[in-house]
């Protein structure tokens, strides 16, 4: 049996790092990486990206968005990276951010977090707007195999703060509340955990949701292209560093399809989160 997902990520973050490298594979990313915008171009790109992670960062984001645009074949692509991922000791973050309500929910955490299943992640990004209670399906499953899920909660981008901050106390401190529920007990942190952007200006206790308190692993998107940096991912997180996981994705990706250049841009992040992570403890 595998340990609870917060064991298995606090131990990838202790050996590779809070770095997890974001697999978005745009039109745009592959003309510019001179691969064609089709599976195979798909499939080139993912083995360069986990030949440039593996042993440099504790996990991979693949963004399901873009290999949904191919349909089945693109699909088939993810269903091949995810495997990668495990051949080569990689935590995989599915970002699907799937939300419904509870029997359909089933459905969508059988796909993604139920051993075997050809999508089955370690993680999985979820919607809370259905009500956070509709997700238990995928709590509970996750957790009978030793896998996580990230719960939005204060999202990257600026819309998010319409919906997220709504209230008192606000949407996004209710949703922190019943995720400190869940991950009661559960050390070093659980494996329930919060998407929570690096782009907030403020740290979470300022906007008035106790990340802190929810003992949750926290992905922490915004870095790179989004105008995130370690510092600002530092000052955020200030008092919680050791759960912080950042995905960084197209910042990384730009650096290709030179694989050394690849490499570098993955090991230069990788250094750059450790340091600034650990300075703020
Ligand atoms: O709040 C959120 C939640 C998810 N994302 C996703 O992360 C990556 C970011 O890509 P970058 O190139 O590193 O900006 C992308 O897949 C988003 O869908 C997010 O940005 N913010």
């Amino acid at each position: 049996m595998r340990p609870h997902f917060g064991t298995r990520l606090a131990a990838a973050m202790e050996e590779h790092g809070p770095l997890c490298v974001g697999l978005d594979p745009s039109a745009d990313l592959l003309s510019r990486w001179g691969l064609p915008d089709t599976p195979d171009g798909l499939r080139s790109l993912g083995e360069a990206v986990l030949e440039a992670a593996e042993g440099r960062c504790a996990a991979v984001k693949p963004q399901s968005a873009f290999y949904e645009r191919h349909g089945a074949a693109g699909v088939a692509v993810l269903e091949e990276v995810l495997a990668g991922c495990r051949d080569r000791g990689l935590l995989s973050v599915l970002d699907v951010k799937r939300g419904d309500i509870g029997s359909t929910m089933a459905g969508y955490a059988e796909a993604y977090l139920a051993e075997g299943r050809p999508l089955a992640a370690d993680s999985v990004t979820l919607s809370p707007y259905l009500g956070y209670g509709s997700l238990r399906p995928a709590v509970e499953l996750a957790r009978r195999g030793g896998r996580g899920v990230w719960v939005l909660g204060l999202t990257s981008n600026p819309e998010g703060r319409d919906v997220q901050l709504v209230g008192r106390p606000s949407v996004a401190a209710r949703v922190v509340a019943e995720v400190a529920r869940d991950n009661a007990g559960l050390a070093p942190f659980g494996d329930v955990g919060l998407v929570v952007g690096a782009t907030l200006g403020a740290t979470p206790g300022e906007l008035g949701v106790d990340v802190v308190a929810a003992a949750a692993p926290v992905l922490a998107p915004g870095v790179g292209a989004q105008g995130a940096g370690a510092a600002d991912v530092a000052r955020t997180f200030a008092g919680m560093t050791e759960r912080v996981l950042v995905p960084v994705s197209r910042d990384v990706l730009s650096a290709g399809p030179d694989a050394v250049a690849l490499r570098d841009r993955v090991s230069r992040w990788s250094e750059e989160l450790r340091e600034a992570l650990a300075r703020a403890r």
